[in-house]
């Protein structure tokens, strides 16, 4: 595909963080594209979303968990050219939240410590974004 062809696609992702600072991670599940990879909870934002809207829906939708736009901090984004698209994906930081994730999706969970976050495969786009989590916490 051609450079001018390749869509620009924006994916709203969020660092949910505990009380201990550990980060959320979530493991993509079998059928989706790069299953098995580690990755920030979150998803495409949909026609008439915010990106802080996108997160609010998508993470009771993916974790049952309730928040708030305004509890949403953006801390840096990924701008990662893929096969098919080129993923435009703010990062935000959430702290304040109600309810205990569930795995809604059938998709791993786990709460990692920034420093420890290499140990798990994420998807390209996403590993640059690690520095920024360990400088923050
Ligand atoms: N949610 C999320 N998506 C990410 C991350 N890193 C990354 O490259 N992506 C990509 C994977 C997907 O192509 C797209 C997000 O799509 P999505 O999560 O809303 O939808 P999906 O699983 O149905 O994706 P797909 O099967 O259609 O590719 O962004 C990340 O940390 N979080």
């Amino acid at each position: 595909m051609s450079q001018e062809a390749r869509p620009i696609l924006l994916v709203a992702a969020c660092a949910l963080v505990d009380a201990d600072g550990r980060v959320l991670l979530a493991q993509r599940p079998e059928g989706k594209s790069l299953a098995g990879l580690w990755e920030y909870p979150g998803g495409k934002v949909e026609q008439g979303e915010t990106p802080e809207e996108t997160l609010v829906r998508e993470l009771e939708e993916e974790l049952g968990i309730e928040t708030r736009t305004a509890c949403l901090a953006p801390l840096t984004f990924a701008s990662h050219t893929y096969e098919a698209f080129h993923l435009l994906m703010p990062l935000y930081v959430c702290r304040r939240f109600w309810g205990t994730p569930q795995p809604r999706e059938g998709q791993g969970l786990k709460w990692v410590r920034p420093r420890d976050m290499r140990d798990y495969p994420m998807p390209p786009a996403d590993a640059p974004l690690i520095p920024f989590l360990i400088d923050l916490l």
